[in-house]
């Protein structure tokens, strides 16, 4: 066990802590998330990114589900500019879960917890991993719109600001390139690439690592101004529903859709894990689960002060 003097204990998450207070949790989320993925499938990949950036934004505490309160001056961290393309359909994935548990257990499951197993049950029936979710996470009570940017990284960040982000996160190079792999399922919008594909850097010309075939592509669905902007494109073109590793073989095709995926490939540091990762599915999918694992357990509430379970995920409790 390492020591963490400065932080104080770390929180102790476990699988089976609602063994006793809520035995069926698992089955309870299942239900919901299985039927979402059936009838609304952007429910699936938006869930994934919703836990992302709830535990980037002041550690994994439900924190990104709160909603600004009527007449409040200060906006909610999901209604900050970089949290605006998640779907909607990934916060009702969990108000629905939160209301199946709370009928069965009531009081007793965190928000945070429930879209922990949420995105672990996405992953799963996209076709990835399937691993037990350690729980034990309780909500936080601060939302604010203004703590959102500086913790989660833009589609331009260079390797060294993913970097130094990441490891402010207490993960690893490893890790960033693992948890990049979700970008194996989903989409993008055009104004997260329209850069890349007609002025990379200022040089009115696009990304010189970009495929042509799929350059071409890109430029039909998105025109450099005035564009649609709810066009989308998917992250892995062979692929976009199927959670595997092709996202790494893409990357050495110059498939990338964002400057941080091909990024992975292009930097000697990061190069040599993509095409391991490229070369071994089972390899992915392990590495992948630690690196959730990791992922979900930043900066977990422990203490007394702001934290709670909050009935209706989306309530501002203060
Ligand atoms: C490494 C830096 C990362 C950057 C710069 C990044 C950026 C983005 C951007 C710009 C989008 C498109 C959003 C939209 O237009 O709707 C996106 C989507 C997505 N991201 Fe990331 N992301 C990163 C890491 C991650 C991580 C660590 C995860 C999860 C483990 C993740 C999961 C996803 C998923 C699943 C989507 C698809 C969402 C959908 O289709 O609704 N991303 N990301
Ligand atoms: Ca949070
Ligand atoms: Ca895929």
């Amino acid at each position: 066990t390492t020591t963490n003097a400065a932080a104080g204990p770390p929180r102790q998450l476990a699988v089976d802590y609602y063994a006793k207070s809520c035995p069926d949790l698992d089955q309870l989320v299942a239900s919901v998330t299985a039927q979402q993925f059936k009838e609304s499938p952007v429910a699936g990949p938006a869930t994934i990114r919703l836990f992302f950036h709830d535990c980037f934004v002041q550690g994994c505490d439900g924190s990104i589900l709160i909603s600004t309160s009527p007449g409040s001056k200060e906006l909610a961290e999901r209604d900050a500019q970089d949290n605006k393309d998640l779907a909607k359909e990934a916060y009702d994935s969990i108000e629905k879960a939160k209301a199946v548990v709370e009928s069965k257990c009531p009081g007793v499951v965190s928000c945070a917890d429930i879209l922990a197993i949420a995105a672990r049950d996405f992953v799963h029936l996209a076709g990835g991993p399937y691993y037990q979710v350690k729980k034990g996470r309780w909500d936080g009570k601060i939302s604010m719109a203004s703590m959102v940017h500086a913790n989660l990284p833009r589609a331009n960040s260079t390797l060294d600001e993913l970097l130094k982000l990441f490891t402010s996160k207490g993960l690893a190079l490893r890790d960033l390139v693992v948890l990049s792999g979700a970008h194996t399922i989903g989409f993008a919008h055009c104004e997260h690439f329209v850069t890349r594909i007609y002025d990379y850097r200022g040089s009115k010309q696009p990304d010189p690592s970009i495929d042509p075939r799929l350059l071409k592509a890109l430029r039909m669905s998105c025109p450099h101004f005035g564009g649609n902007v709810d066009i989308v494109a998917p992250f892995d073109v062979t692929t976009p529903f199927s959670f595997d590793n092709a996202y790494y073989g893409n990357l050495k095709a110059k498939l990338g859709l964002l400057e941080t995926d091909q990024a992975l490939f292009l930097d000697p540091r990061t190069q040599p894990l993509v095409q391991e990762l490229a070369k071994d599915k089972q390899k992915f999918f392990q590495e992948f689960v630690v690196a959730m694992e990791k992922m979900g357990s930043i900066g977990v509430k422990s203490g007394r002060t702001h934290r709670e379970k909050r009935k209706d995920c989306s309530m501002h409790m203060l």
